[in-house]
């Protein structure tokens, strides 16, 4: 597999680089930031593997060597308004595309995707590649949709992480929402409020050098219990495999918008869900769940 990394030597694109560098894949092409001072030195040496014969070039050049470099996907983990850029470039040269990035508005996501969807290219847009977390999503769809309790969400990065809540956060409401048809966000509640039954908490923590902790907090009134669903990246080679995993899943694809739920075979959604037992009927339009009948 032909490959091209962009943000090369930053937390993501860097472990990318070496992990490719280790494997029988090939790095095409590598960027970095215009300006940054590695640009024109051997991404293998920078990296320490001594020369591999690709220069760190700068992100200014992408389309130009999209186009002489012809790689078979672009691996993106850079920031919002750069991976625009890669995406736009990429579908108009027609290679395919993963991309990693976090932190865009839902508009621009939006729109990025459609335009994805409506190109000739096959593409990979996810906040979190690590199977782990994909599995923890089920996990939480499941227990959403059962259970009529509070949903609080705390996600835990390390101190140089931007953008928050961390895009597997958003991603996490958005299933607790969509499993229930109802929700309302509250990120990071401070003074008095009342909560109100449908809020789902957002919470960020920003500290040292943790990898990525997310937890649903599953919390009944009058249950006498709570479920708190957790999934902790002890190390950043849990996205890069997923990420890899994903770029060769694009090799075989025809052109579309694809989902690690394609990768991992659980396109059946509803399989998982229609295992589970659920109280048929409440009074007054509540909404049913083994919580009980909550208010709407
Ligand atoms: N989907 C997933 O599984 C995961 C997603 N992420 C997301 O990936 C993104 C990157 O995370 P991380 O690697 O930790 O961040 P880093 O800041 O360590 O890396 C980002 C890299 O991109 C570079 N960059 C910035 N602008 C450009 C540009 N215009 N062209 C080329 N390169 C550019 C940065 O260079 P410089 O330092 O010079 O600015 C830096 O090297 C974040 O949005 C994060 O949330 C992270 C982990 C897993
Ligand atoms: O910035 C990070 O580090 C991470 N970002 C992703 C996110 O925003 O969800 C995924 C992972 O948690 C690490």
């Amino acid at each position: 597999m032909k490959i091209a990394v962009t943000g090369c030597l930053g937390n993501m694109g860097s472990r990318i680089a070496e992990a490719v560098i280790e494997s029988d894949d090939q790095i095409v092409f590598a960027v970095e930031a215009p300006g940054h001072e590695e640009i024109g030195v051997d991404l293998g040496e920078t990296l320490g593997f001594g020369e591999i014969g690709v220069p760190i070039s700068s992100a200014a050049d992408f389309k130009e060597l999209l186009d002489s470099e012809k790689p078979d996907v672009v691996i993106d983990f850079t920031m919002p308004q750069a991976t625009l850029g890669f995406v736009e470039d990429c579908i108009e040269s027609r290679v395919n595309i993963v991309v990693g990035t976090t932190g865009f508005t839902d508009e621009v996501k939006e729109a990025m995707l459609g335009d994805i969807e409506d190109s000739d290219i096959s593409a990979l847009v996810s906040p979190n590649y690590s199977v782990g977390v994909n599995v923890f999503w089920k996990l939480v769809s499941m227990a959403a949709r059962t259970l009529n309790y509070d949903a609080e969400i705390v996600e835990v990065h390390h101190n140089q992480k931007v953008d928050s809540p961390s895009g597997t956060a958003i991603k996490t409401a958005d299933i607790i929402k969509d499993m229930r048809g109802e929700g309302e966000f509250v990120y990071g509640r401070s003074g008095v409020h009342e909560r109100e039954k449908t809020e789902i908490g957002v919470h960020s923590v920003r500290a040292g050098d943790v990898v990525g902790d997310h937890t649903v907090y599953f919390s009944g009134t009058n249950a006498g219990e709570r479920i708190e669903v957790t999934h902790r990246a002890h190390d950043r080679q849990a996205f890069v495999q997923g990420a890899l995993m994903a770029a060769r899943f694009l090799l075989d694809q025809p052109p579309g918008l694809y989902s690690m739920d394609d990768i991992l075979g659980f396109g059946q959604q509803e399989g998982i869900d229609e295992e589970i037992a659920r109280p048929k009927r409440c009074k007054k339009g509540g909404r049913p769940g083994f919580g009980g009948c909550g208010r709407k």
